[in-house]
């Protein structure tokens, strides 16, 4: 079966395992062009490791991953590395910021490291640092601000490169409530606006309320949320292998 045209992520049968303790057991999903995904689940569901076989950070043991209708699960690890550093953008639940460099830097990174001229990255880095209401801080070092400062730069890192898909593993866990709902909103309003696709995972309902569609992970499934057909192709996947 090949993935339909409008799916930018298409996976099929995804099953993997960490050091014999199962994380997927045959999932598969599509997900649509600028759609905002949420993936629910309780610790220790599989959301992480979902996310990272559908960036092409992990192969998993079995199952496929296309991106754009392309097959992501047979290329190597420098092509999956320079589809992730050039289409996707990654934020997690702490902003891994480099504390030598400065803000500006810092979310300019992604650009920089595709080859954009530094005037060139520094300008569009800025951009997105406004548009995300931190450019005042652009000249600061992260250790200068509040947590919830860095994760609206590490939101902007994410964004700069204007990529196909993001992936945002429990991006709001470590921030207060008022804070959580402030970076959500801005990550998918940013998301919206520039037709980014986002694939969101959380523990808690009231962070993926704002996706267009949920869909929900225990021990390694999908149950509740899952369209019919994904259903039907997870258990058929399950039941073959
Ligand atoms: N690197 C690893 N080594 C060993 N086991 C792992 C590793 N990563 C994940 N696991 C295990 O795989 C299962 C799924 O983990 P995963 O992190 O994907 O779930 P999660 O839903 O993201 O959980 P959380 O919400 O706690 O981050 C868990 O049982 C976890 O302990």
């Amino acid at each position: 079966m090949n993935p339909p045209d409008n799916d930018v992520l298409w996976a099929r049968g995804l099953r993997h395992t960490h050091d014999r303790s199962p994380a997927l057991l045959g999932v598969s999903l599509g997900v649509r062009e600028g759609e905002i995904l949420g993936v629910l689940g309780p610790h220790g569901a599989g959301k992480t490791t979902l996310l990272r076989c559908l960036s092409g950070e992990l192969l998993p043991e079995q199952g496929e991953v296309w991106f754009n209708s392309s097959p992501v699960h047979t290329l190597g690890a420098t092509a999956r590395e320079r589809l992730r550093r050039e289409r996707f953008g990654w934020i997690d639940s702490s902003p891994q910021l480099l504390p030598e460099l400065t803000v500006r830097e810092n979310a300019a990174l992604p650009l920089l490291l595709c080859g954009v001229p530094y005037r060139t990255a520094r300008a569009d880095a800025q951009e997105w640092l406004d548009r995300l209401d931190i450019g005042g801080a652009a000249r600061k070092r992260p250790g200068r601000l509040l947590q919830a400062e860095r994760q609206r730069v590490a939101i902007a890192r994410a964004l700069v490169n204007r990529p196909s898909v993001v992936f945002a593993d429990e991006p709001t866990a470590p921030l207060h409530r008022a804070d959580r709902a402030q970076v959500l909103r801005i990550l998918t309003s940013a998301a919206r606006s520039h037709g980014i696709t986002v694939v969101l995972a959380s523990n808690e309902p009231e962070v993926v309320s704002l996706a267009d569609r949920v869909v929900t992970l225990v021990d390694g499934r999908f149950t509740a949320g899952m369209p019919q057909q994904e259903r039907e192709d997870a258990d058929s996947c399950s039941a073959s292998v």
